[in-house]
């Protein structure tokens, strides 16, 4: 048994040194070995690293949209169906985390605004369905543009109910909604919100403790590339950027996706901005807040950071290192332990 308790620990100490072999071995004090060594890389490795994002300003994002419908010929419905893919896999991500169990169906409240940013919401409602949940779609203000009939009438096709309005119990069952998708106002917002969305956003914020509530593109209500200037208060929880963050992103506190995998790389070079590097066939990526280290930390902080983006790149594992985590191979050593404690029990009993 002791035996055994020291080839676990000779092996986790094995490991954590590849990891140090792995790029940091030049770069790291050589007094960090041993326990505090791993306590201080899993501090690190909880902490997740990545480069700042790029903004783009509401004019620019507007430009960027024109563009790829002008120049590489994108349409409408193909960005929409993208973006609105990208938003529901972003809910699913999210929702799938709390999800209490497999049973039970998330129940999830799509509002949808004016403009393009409510049709993401509608395309998000039916992929969302698709991928097995329930949706309830709420529309006060709907296009009359054939695009917008066709995503309505593909929603009702799915089961989807479409209202009018905000459900009457809403403020008494918000905490029933697995998630309340905010697809009001996208990158064309501009002034105080009008009727009926007004009343809406006073709702949507006083859910928000309850519920949770996921913004796509820009909290509605908040000015594109301040922030929330108007003093309305409205904080969702997540927010998923289309394209590239938006300049009021960096007031942004909660969770944030960024999707829209779509922008071919010279589009990027010439609105400045950097398509983050979205890992195998996602259509979404979860940005990581840069952590503020100095010194040592802040070169192993890099380290993960270029690791990271270069697994991203090559979803596959390139070693086997991450495989088998300290917990693994200490529950892999309890059992060891318990088999043996088990054995020599038996032996002992056959004896007598
Ligand atoms: N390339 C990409 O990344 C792609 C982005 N996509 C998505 O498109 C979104 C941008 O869409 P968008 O341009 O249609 O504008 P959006 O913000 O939805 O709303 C405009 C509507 O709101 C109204 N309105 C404005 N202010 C108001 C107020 N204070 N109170 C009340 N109403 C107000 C305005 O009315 P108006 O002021 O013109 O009378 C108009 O009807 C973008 O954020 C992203 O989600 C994808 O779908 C495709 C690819
Ligand atoms: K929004």
């Amino acid at each position: 048994m002791i035996a055994s308790a020291r080839s676990l620990f000779r092996s986790i100490t094995i490991r954590t040194s590849i990891k140090f072999v792995a790029g940091t071995e030049a770069r790291l004090p050589g007094l960090l070995i041993g326990s505090g060594f791993a306590v201080l890389c899993s501090t690190l490795k909880t902490t997740p690293a990545m480069t700042e994002p790029t903004y783009l300003s509401a004019a620019a994002a507007a430009a960027l949209d024109a563009e790829l419908m002008s120049e590489p010929g994108f349409t409408l419905e193909q960005l929409m169906e993208l973006a609105g893919l990208a938003v529901a896999e972003a809910v699913y991500t999210v929702v799938e985390e709390r999800r209490p169990s497999p049973q039970i169906k998330p129940k999830i409240l799509v509002i949808c605004g004016p403009g393009n940013n409510g049709g993401d919401g509608l395309v998000a409602a039916r992929h969302l369905v698709l991928f097995g949940y329930e949706c309830v779609i709420v529309y006060p203000k709907r296009s009359s543009k054939q695009h917008f009939v066709n995503l309505q009438k593909q929603c009702e096709d799915m089961g989807i109910a479409v209202l009018n309005g905000m459900p009457d119990d809403f403020e008494d069952r918000s905490g029933e909604y697995a998630a309340i998708v905010d697809s009001i106002f996208g990158f064309s917002f501009h002034g105080e919100p009008r009727v009926p969305f007004d009343s809406i956003l006073l709702r949507l914020k006083k859910a928000q403790d309850s519920a949770l509530v996921v913004s796509v593109d820009v909290p509605s209500g908040w000015d594109v590339d301040e922030g929330d200037v108007g003093g309305f208060g409205f904080s969702p929880q997540v927010l998923i950027s289309l394209t590239a963050p938006k300049g009021c992103a960096k007031k942004f506190k909660g969770r944030h996706f960024v999707g829209g995998r779509f922008v071919p790389p010279y589009l990027e070079e010439k609105y400045q901005f950097r398509m983050p590097k979205y890992p195998g066939t996602s259509q979404v990526v979860e940005l990581k807040r840069v952590p503020k280290y100095t010194g040592w930390e802040a070169e192993y902080a890099a380290y993960l950071a270029e690791k990271a983006t270069a697994e991203q790149s090559t979803p596959q594992k390139t070693s086997l290192v991450e495989e088998e985590s300290w917990e693994a191979q200490y529950a892999a050593y309890l059992q060891e332990k318990e088999a043996t404690e088990f054995a020599s029990y038996e032996a002992r009993n056959e004896e007598l």
